[in-house]
């Protein structure tokens, strides 16, 4: 419980109805979880508009409305509040309702179009290691110490975080490693939260359909930069084209990771191997688990936050080397018939393109590479082509297939893939609708040191068809295809 005057810090309101000193139990912005007692803030959404359902949360038991347009009939007993963004409101009031969490804890968000999850899981990961009571935020999963509590969104919406952040400080956490989504950012989902610092991975091309140009993308991931405290850090890529960009108008203390300038947190590759990979990490040779270029700026964003965090290198280098990446990223098996499968969750043409160009790194000899690929419905449609076409350029045989249809139809997005694909890939590709098909096909065209890639999906357990999940697992998938063809 608090009183509604007491969550308004930092909240403009512009019109008021009512008294704000009433109660209220909780915070809603879905109208349909509103009882007796909650504070109902309507947002205008993509899909429809909260405004619409201030009544039904009457109805329901508001004892308050937060809002950008009063409504013509507002009922006695209630108060109406105006203000000019309900999605930066909501996120502020959250932080108030749940005793401001972020302030008491050390918060580390990270931004990038890939290698969010793998940055923040190794972080969690080094930090339980180092001894400290962590909570994640990811796209995977949620995790207050050992304890899993299921993710449905890469960053939560601001009430569901600020409520995870009081759990986890409730719980003893002392740091805190989250991803922050440009849909986030955009929607002030993590508005209002105190940062400790800030990490940057790399943008390329992804989520056109929500931002439509990369232009507001960049702009949209900037800003998280530049709302950071003077007393934050904010550590980024001097690799990525937009590295520099990111923290220009930061208040923060600004770090870089580099492979391949001078920066404050430097890398060197020695190897690249299915062993794992063997780096100078500011002149000191360390051995890491993890595979592939992609992970060695993934290993050096989170080694640049741990300097920043004041721990101590040896110690840090030494738990870091033996940390296995997230679920569903690079995660690989060897079958019987000692066919390599992995299993990614590569779903942009960037990340396709550097994991299998990894995978040819690490190729000995003229192995097949063959890759099950598909699209996700409902998302971007302008990278279809570009994947389509990257996964035919760097593979030996491709088999596209459906991601995630959710209302699109499966075929209509296999078609918008093999638009404009050249006449050398044409070649190389087969179309299966069906994901587990697809996959028992590619592992029939495989022989001894074959390497088979499943893109996309990665830890997904579920496959979104028509609005309903049913229940897929890339890897086990693979692993049955193994066992049924006797590979
Ligand atoms: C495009 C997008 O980001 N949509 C998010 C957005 O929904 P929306 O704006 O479409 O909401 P809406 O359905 O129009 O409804 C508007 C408001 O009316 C309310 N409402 C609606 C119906 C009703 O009866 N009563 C009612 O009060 C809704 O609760 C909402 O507050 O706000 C909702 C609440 O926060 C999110 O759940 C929803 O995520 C949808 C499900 C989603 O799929 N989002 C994806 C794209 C996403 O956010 N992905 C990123 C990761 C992407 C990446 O980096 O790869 C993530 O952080 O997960
Ligand atoms: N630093 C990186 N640079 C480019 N590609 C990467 C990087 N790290 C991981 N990848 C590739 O991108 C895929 C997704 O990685 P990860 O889940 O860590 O990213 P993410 O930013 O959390 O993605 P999402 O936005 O979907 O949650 C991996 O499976 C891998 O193929
Ligand atoms: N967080 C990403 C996940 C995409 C994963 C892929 N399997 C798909 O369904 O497109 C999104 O919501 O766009
Ligand atoms: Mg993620």
């Amino acid at each position: 419980m608090a009183k509604l005057q007491d969550i308004l810090y930092k909240v403009h309101l512009t019109q008021v109805h009512g008294s704000t000193a009433v109660e209220v139990k909780d915070i809603q912005i879905d109208s349909r979880h509103v009882s007796a007692g909650s504070v109902f803030v309507a947002i205008r959404g993509a899909a429809s508009d909260g405004h619409r359902f201030i009544y039904n949360a009457v109805e329901a038991g508001a004892v308050a409305i937060v809002c950008e347009e009063m409504p013509e009939v507002m009922s006695d007993g209630v108060t109406y509040l105006q203000t000019s963004n309900t999605h930066e409101s909501v996120a502020y009031m959250a932080h108030q309702f749940y005793g401001e969490p972020s302030l008491k804890m050390k918060l580390v968000g990270v931004t990038g179009t890939n290698g969010k999850t793998t940055i923040a899981t190794l972080l969690f990961k080094l930090f339980t290691q180092l001894g400290y009571t962590c909570g994640l935020v990811s796209t995977v999963q949620n995790q207050i110490g050992d304890k899993i509590i299921p993710a449905t969104h890469t960053t939560p919406d601001a009430v569901s975080l600020n409520a995870l952040l009081k759990q986890m400080y409730d719980e003893g956490c002392t740091h805190v490693f989250m991803e922050c989504s440009s849909h986030a950012i955009h929607q002030h989902r993590i508005t209002g939260l105190q940062f400790t610092g800030a990490l940057f991975s790399n943008i390329t091309h992804d989520h056109l359909d929500y931002h439509k140009t990369f232009d507001e993308y960049i702009r949209v991931k900037k800003s998280f930069f530049d709302h950071l405290p003077a007393t934050a850090f904010a550590v980024s890529n001097a690799d990525d084209k937009r590295g520099e960009v990111m923290l220009q108008n930061t208040h923060a203390k600004k770090y870089f990771y580099s492979l391949k300038t001078l920066a404050a947190f430097k890398g060197k590759i020695l190897e690249n191997a299915l062993t794992g990979l063997v780096m100078l990490v500011n002149d000191q040779e360390v051995h890491f688990r993890l595979i592939g270029e992609f992970n060695a700026y993934n290993l050096l964003a989170v080694y640049g936050a741990a300097m920043c965090l004041g721990e101590d290198k040896e110690k840090v280098l030494v738990k870091l080397s033996m940390l296995t990446g997230a679920e569903g990223r690079f995660d690989y098996i060897i079958s019987g018939g000692l066919i390599i499968g992995i299993v990614d969750y590569a779903h942009t043409p960037d990340a396709l393109e550097n994991v299998l160009t990894t995978i040819r790194k690490l190729r000995k000899g003229h192995e097949q590479i063959i890759t099950v690929v598909g699209c996700g419905g409902d998302r971007d449609k302008t990278k279809r082509p570009m994947m389509a076409q990257s996964a035919c350029d760097l593979s030996d045989k491709v088999i596209f297939t459906s991601d995630n249809p959710r209302t699109e139809d499966a075929s209509q997005i296999l078609r918008d893939m093999e638009e404009g694909l050249s006449s050398a890939a044409k070649r190389k590709y087969i179309s299966i609708v069906d994901r587990r098909e697809a996959i028992k096909t590619a592992v029939s065209f495989a022989n001894e040191d074959d390497i088979v890639l499943v893109a996309g999906k990665g830890h997904e357990k579920y496959q979104d068809i028509g609005g309903v999940k049913h229940p897929f697992d890339d890897k086990q998938v693979l692993k049955e295809m193994f066992e049924l063809l006797n590979k």
